[in-house]
């Protein structure tokens, strides 16, 4: 089993304007929906899809984190989730003409019991990989994760922002970053492949054993102990980027827990997250059926 903590969820909140925005012009929009978000659900979102065993903790408040909860029940995927005082934030993406513009809000603190309780619910489900993903609310830091991560005999996956996997200090079987978290964690300049390939190598050797990126329109890449590979993106219609890097992941972990090559994992998660930019929002498309264009992408080794 596969346990995703969401430490900041979100409810995401996706309007679709059909003008660019303007100062001072009431922008009218025809579309908009809520998805249960935060990059660790995400995560456990694409992986039920995917037939993976999952189950989504974290911490969750108020009436958004009650709306967060019962989307996450309405769409069957297994939550346990800490009840905290605060109010679970609202994430907005605005997709424009001109446009994908995102607001997140910082989330509520969260007070050291709760990560408590989050790991004794970990033990309880006694997950063989556990995923923490997203931003660290205030009350968190670098620290959290780490204790997350060293409670149980699980393997740790991250996907934080850039400083903070700078100073995660547990070791780790994998980290997700983009372009820019590349460049926080090493400070490196990462504004193509090869130097973002660099930035990967040097992370790898750092406490993780594998660093998966995303790189938008370049693709993705992962660098293992042995090789680093490259996989370009598919050449699909995006609607909405939001969820990306997330869906990359859940690929990459589904093939894990089938015992496929790096190789594979890497199409798979690149094939994932194809599917998941062609709809609006974060909610999860239909996965069947992604052989044949996991088997397109060819994968090239450095
Ligand atoms: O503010 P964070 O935690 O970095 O990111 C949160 C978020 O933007 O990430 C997901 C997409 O990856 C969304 O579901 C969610 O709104």
């Amino acid at each position: 089993m596969i346990a995703s903590v969401t430490l900041n969820p979100a409810v995401d909140y996706t309007v679709e304007l059909s003008e660019p925005l303007t100062d001072g012009a009431v922008a009218r929009s025809d579309e908009h929906r809520y998805d249960a978000g935060g990059k660790g659900i995400n995560v456990s979102k694409y992986l039920t899809e995917l037939g993976v065993e999952t189950v989504a903790t974290g911490v969750a408040g108020g009436f958004l984190g009650r709306s967060l909860l019962e989307r996450l029940s309405a769409a069957a995927i297994d939550a346990d989730f800490v009840e905290i005082d605060g109010e679970t934030r609202l994430n907005t993406t605005l997709l424009g003409p001109d446009g994908e513009y995102k607001i997140n809000q910082n989330g509520p603190r969260i007070a050291p019991p709760a990560i408590e309780e989050i790991v004794d619910t970990l033990r309880e489900y006694d997950p063989e990989t556990v995923v923490i993903a997203g931003s660290l609310p205030p009350g968190t830091g670098p620290e959290t994760i780490d204790r997350l991560a060293a409670a149980g005999p699980w393997e740790t996956v991250v996907d934080v922002g850039g400083a903070t996997l700078a100073d995660l200090e547990a070791e780790y079987a994998l980290c997700k970053p983009n372009h820019e978290e590349l460049a926080a964690a090493t400070g490196r300049r990462v504004d193509d492949v090869q130097s973002a390939i660099a930035a990967a190598e040097e992370l790898q050797t750092d406490g993780f054993e594998r660093v998966v990126a995303s790189l938008g329109a370049d693709g993705a890449i992962m660098a293992t102990p042995d090789r680093t590979l490259r996989a370009p993106a598919a050449d699909v219609d995006v609607v909405d980027t939001v969820g990306a890097g997330d869906a990359l992941l859940s690929g990459v972990l589904a093939a894990r827990t089938r015992q496929e090559s790096d190789a594979v994992a890497l199409r798979s998660g690149v094939a994932v997250a194809s599917r998941v930019v062609s709809v609006s929002g974060t909610r999860a498309p239909s996965l069947t059926g992604l052989r044949d264009e996991r088997e397109s992408i060819s994968v090239s080794a450095y």
